[in-house]
Parts: C-alpha cells; structure tokens; sequence
C-alpha cells in the first residue's frame, strides 16, 4: 500500500506551528505528511534554528526524501515574525486550510492534520471564527461534528469526545438537549467503529452537575435530560454508561470500562485529557466527511522562534492521520 498523502497545515505563522512542520523533514513515520505554508517564512524559521533542511515543492511521483520537506507553497499576505499576531495574516491562515480541504475532497490528499491557529487574531481579521472544528463543519455542510481528544497514557488510549466546544461557560446547561446528546453519541459510536476500527464501542458518559446530578438535588439536567437520552440510545444498541460523576470518571477504575468518555463541556474533559496526554495527545474532529486530525495545544507565541516547542502532537497527529486513512482504504476494498 503507498503511504497515504497527509496534508499539513502549517497554521498561525507568528506560532509554533511552522516550525514543528520543520520537524517533518524526512519522516520516516506512518503516511507521507506534505506541509502548506509560505515558502519563505519556513525558510526563515528553518535559519533561526539552525535546522539544515531542503524545501522542496511536493510533487506526488516523486518520493520523500531524507532531509527534506515537500511543502505547497501559499503565500503571506505580509512577512511574518515569531511571537508577533498580525491580522493581515488571517486570511492566509483559512486559505491554508481551505487548500487542505479540498485537496482532501478531491483525492489529493487522504487526510490533513492541522498544527494550531490563533482564534483570537482571524477574529481581528474580521472572520467570525471558533475553531477549525466548526470551520471545517461549516465548510463542508456538515450539520454536527464532533471535537475528540485522544492520547496515550500508561493504560492505555485516553479518548475524550465533547458533547459541546467553544461556548461560554454560562451557555452550556441550555445547549445539553436530548437531541444534541442523541445525535453527537451516535457520531462518536459510528467513528470509534469506522475511524479507530473499535467493533463495539463502549463509552462513558459524563453528568453534568457535581455528582452528576445528587439525584436531583444537585441539578434536573441528568434526570430530565441525559438519562433519557442514553435509554433511548441504548434501545439502539449503543453500549453506554452513566451519566457518571465527572470528578471521578477519570479514575483508572472506571475508565477501564470504555473506549471513549463523553464530557458535557470543554473544560470537564480536556483539562483531565491534558494532565494525562499533553505532548503526544491530538484533537479529531468526529462526523467530518474528510479525516482531520490537529495537534492538542495551541499557538505557544512565547516558544514561537525559540526552537523548544515540543513535536510530538503533531507527530502523533499526522501517525492517527495516516492509520484512519489506511483504514479507510482497507474498509473500501473490503
Ligand atoms: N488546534 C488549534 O488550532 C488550537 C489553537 N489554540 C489557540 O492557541 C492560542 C493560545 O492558546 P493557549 O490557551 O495559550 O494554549 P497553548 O497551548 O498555546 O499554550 C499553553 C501552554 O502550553 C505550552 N505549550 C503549548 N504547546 C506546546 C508545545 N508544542 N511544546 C511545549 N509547550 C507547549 C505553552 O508554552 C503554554 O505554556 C489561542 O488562540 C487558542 O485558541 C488552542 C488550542 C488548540
Ligand atoms: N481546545 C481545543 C481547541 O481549541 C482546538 O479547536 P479546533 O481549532 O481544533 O476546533
């Protein structure tokens, strides 16, 4: 089988990300990652470092070299400098993953995995933005996704799917309806099977009051809203469990009960996935009709230019990238 073509968005060019893409100059790991960026900025980035590495436009017929990263160049709208945002540049960090999008859509590529953006500075720019989650919902018209963290720990995958993202804290009781619940579980239950190649998957899925809930005492949303939910997909035949009490669904004991945790909001189960995964964790977007993979952490603009940004989430993002792609070929021609 060729290593499927992994297309790598290079993100906010005043980040981290260009020069974690520098690190996957001659790759020897799963899938051939192909890096889109301004040429010249990673040429900068690569002198600051010291790193000797040949930039090469991407070519499909001609194979990786060591040493070298095949890039497609797009360009800045104006130079870019380590640690300093710059609006003007938001447009060039969506045309990165708009090229991405529709190599994927169109064959050229078999997946993408993006390194990070800065929400904050698209905004200035004058785009709404809330994440590539949404962007790449958006974009493809797709009506739910859903975001997913996963990473290694010492037993084993850690897999932490959100029932909501990027939503004020305030927001968040309002937006847990029955409906969201149904239709987000079926989408992890579906790419849990299709994506990680789990048969039956088994999830966890988290309350949304302290001790989920106390019976009632604590908050109605687990016995109006959540409970009733799982019932009904349970009725399905999706294996689930819970609501669990969060504080201690990310217990050993308990998590050794399923494939992948639901949590209610952002900060209920990254904060739990971070401690446990940070450096090698990723972010997947679930639902997508294109696979998408992303790093775990955000810009770091302090570490941008200083060469001590760690790589191994992206690393691990373009390896996850690779194997659901060679999955998805091997289930075509199955
Ligand atoms: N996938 C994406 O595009 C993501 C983008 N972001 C965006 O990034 C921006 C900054 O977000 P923050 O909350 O400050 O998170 P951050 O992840 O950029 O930084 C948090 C802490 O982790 C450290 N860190 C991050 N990545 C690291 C790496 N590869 N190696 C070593 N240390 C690392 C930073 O130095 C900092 O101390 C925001 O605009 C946020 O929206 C945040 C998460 C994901
Ligand atoms: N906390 C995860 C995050 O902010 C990444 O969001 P996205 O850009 O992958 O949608």
């Amino acid at each position: 089988m060729t290593a499927p073509v992994i297309a790598v968005t290079s993100g906010e060019p005043a980040g981290i990300g260009p020069e974690l893409c520098l690190e996957l100059a001659g790759w020897s790991g799963e899938g051939r990652p192909v890096v889109l960026g301004d040429r010249e900025l990673l040429a900068q980035r690569a002198a600051m470092l010291g790193l000797d590495i040949v930039l090469r436009d991407y070519l499909p017929a001609v194979p990786a070299a060591p040493g070298t990263l095949d890039i497609i160049h797009l360009p800045l709208a104006k130079p870019a400098e380590a640690s300093i945002l710059d609006a003007a540049n938001g447009p060039y960090v969506l045309a990165l993953l708009d090229r991405a999008l529709a190599g994927c859509q169109s064959g050229e590529f078999a997946a993408m995995a993006t390194a990070p953006v800065h929400k904050g500075v698209i905004n200035d720019a004058g785009v709404a933005f809330t994440g590539h989650t949404e962007y790449l919902a958006d974009k493809t018209d797709t009506p739910l996704v859903v975001m997913m963290l996963a990473g290694d720990t010492e037993r084993g995958p850690l897999r932490v799917a959100l029932a909501t993202t990027h939503l004020p804290l305030k927001d968040v009781p309002a937006a847990i309806t029955g409906e969201l619940l149904e239709r987000t579980l079926r989408i992890v239950d579906a790419d849990l099977s299709g994506k990680y190649g789990i048969a039956e998957p088994r999830i966890l899925v988290a309350g949304l009051n302290p001790h989920a809930g106390e019976g009632g005492y604590l908050g109605r949303e687990e016995i109006d809203i959540i409970e009733p939910a799982l019932a009904r997909l349970r009725g399905e035949g999706l294996q689930l469990s819970g609501p669990h009490p969060a504080d201690t669904m990310f217990t050993p004991p308990v998590l050794a009960g399923g494939d992948a945790v639901l949590a209610m909001y952002h900060d209920q189960g990254l904060t739990a996935l971070k401690y446990a995964t940070f450096g090698n964790g990723i972010n997947v977007t679930l639902g997508l009709p294109i696979i998408r993979t992303s790093v775990d952490h955000g810009t770091a603009l302090a570490l941008a230019g200083t060469g001590q940004a760690d790589a191994g989430s992206l690393f691990a993002a373009v390896s996850e990238a690779a194997r659901m792609a060679q999955r998805a070929t091997a289930r075509k021609q199955a």
